[in-house]
């Protein structure tokens, strides 16, 4: 077996100032065997180089706490575990019991730490371990782990509906919604996101064994391969039609755009919910993608269907020898049959600002496969992730344009759904259980 490194200087004034977390028992407890992640090891399948776009080596965790949470503007990496959790107990005291365990669990994973000081050997032979261990020797692998609550949550089981931010209501149906009940709502939400999938994994798996008793899970989803750059360092990644998804995405680096489409103005919460100030509101739909049948679709059609072209994502208005993929769209420009060059049911057209009132969303997105369906198909698809700052008023108008009129819709079916309201960042000190509950 190699050596293990000691963590980067980087690493160990991050840890060092750890704010909360049981700082000298996580730095004991912080080498790992020096595996390289995936995407430390290889060139990603949707980064530019070894670091997916990120800037950050493995080894150089992501901050837990700030303004917003991790994991919305953090650019995006090549692996996601999502799971939507139910709370079980009745007692408000046990849910904010564990909401506080898991904001120390969540920042301890977060610097490559156990969910718990000594978690995986530390509590001796003779009890479970309180870290399941699979993540022992990985480097952090840019985790982030980012919390949300549905709709649900405020019902009043908790004492909670005062503090329930109006916008945030279940959404409606749309038209060619195939909803499974079994994919869809939740209390609660976590999404982990990582450049190594067992990081990831293990983020999940641990706040879910912290919760035992308190939570059980409704649904999950893996991802791999982001569908969605969300900052401009990262090359725009391929979704699963084989097309580059994410050219036109709100990016970090664009602060008024946030401001106006991503984070919850203090204004948008007055009173009791004004504790969702600084955050969004995250749309989750797993949308399958019927693969087989797109890949007998003609180029012209799969191009005409998204408004853009294939090799370089460019607009559809601009020639061959002048595609551009960073070049705004021409709504306007005909070819030379007359017809508009992206057409008026094209895919783009139909999501764009310049349609919906100057709607915009930020889209985080992961491609899956979960298997194959029994009738000779995979089951694949996109597992759509976008973050706003009012679902109704952006998501909805933006998705009753597209089940209304997208060409897409022939080939994709959205099978899975749900809205959390995503909560600010912390500060030094605070946890998620007082950040809700207020005491
Ligand atoms: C309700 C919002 C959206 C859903 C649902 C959605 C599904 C979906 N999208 C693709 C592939 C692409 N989408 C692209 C652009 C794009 N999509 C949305 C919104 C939804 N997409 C927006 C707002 C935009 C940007 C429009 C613009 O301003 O130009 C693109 C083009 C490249 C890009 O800009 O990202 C692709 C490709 C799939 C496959 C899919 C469901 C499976
Ligand atoms: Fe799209």
């Amino acid at each position: 077996m190699s050596p293990r490194p000691e963590p980067s200087a980087t690493r160990r004034s991050v840890l060092a100032s750890g704010a909360g977390v049981a700082v000298a028992g996580a730095a004991a407890g912080l080498t790992y065997a020096g595996r390289p992640s995936s995407a430390a090891a290889h060139q990603s399948s949707s980064g530019t180089d070894a670091t997916g776009g990120t800037g950050r080596a493995a080894d150089e965790p992501v901050p837990f706490r700030g303004e917003h949470q991790a994991g919305i503007v953090t650019p995006a990496q090549d692996r996601m575990h999502f799971v939507a959790l139910d709370v079980v107990t009745t007692d408000p005291a046990e849910l904010s019991l564990l909401l506080k365990e898991w904001t120390r669990a969540a920042e301890r994973m977060t610097y490559g730490a156990e969910a718990t000081p000594g978690g995986v050997v530390g509590g001796g032979p003779h009890r479970p371990p309180t870290d399941t261990g699979e993540a022992l020797d990985l480097p952090p692998s840019n985790l982030t782990i980012t919390i949300g609550y549905g709709p649900s949550l405020f019902d009043g089981r908790f004492g909670l509906a005062g503090r329930r931010p109006e916008a945030l209501r279940e959404l409606p149906g749309f038209t060619g919604d195939d909803l499974d009940p079994a994919r869809t709502g939740g209390d609660l939400c976590i999404q982990a996101c990582a450049d190594d999938p067992q990081v990831a994994v293990h983020a999940v798996r641990n706040l879910i064994r912290i919760g035992f008793g308190v939570i059980s899970v409704r649904w999950s989803q893996l991802g791999f391969g982001r569908t969605s750059s969300t900052s401009t360092s990262q090359a725009t990644p391929r979704n699963l039609f084989g097309f580059k998804d994410g050219t036109a995405n709100i990016k970090a680096e664009d602060g008024a755009a946030l401001a106006e489409h991503v984070w919850v103005d203090p204004a948008d919460v007055p009173g009791d919910a004004a504790w969702m100030a600084g955050g969004s509101y995250l749309v989750a739909r797993r949308i399958r993608m019927h693969v087989e049948v797109w890949d007998r679709t003609p180029l012209q059609e799969q191009e005409d269907i998204f408004g853009r072209d294939k090799a370089v994502g460019a607009s559809l208005h601009l020639p061959a020898d002048r595609r551009d993929e960073n070049a705004p769209l021409d709504f306007a420009a005909k070819g030379v049959d007359g017809q508009p060059r992206i057409p008026l049911t094209s895919h783009v057209r139909l999501a764009h600002e310049s349609q919906l009132d100057g709607i915009r969303i930020l889209r985080r997105g992961y491609n899956f496969t979960d298997g194959s369906d029994g009738s000779g198909h995979l089951d694949a698809g996109l597992f759509f992730l976008a973050f706003v700052r009012d679902a109704h008023r952006q998501f909805v108008p933006m998705q009753q344009a597209l089940a209304k009129s997208d060409k897409l819709n022939e080939y994709i079916e959205h099978t899975g759904s749900a809205l959390f309201a995503v909560p600010p960042g912390l500060g030094d000190g605070e946890d998620w259980g007082v950040q809700l509950f207020g005491a």
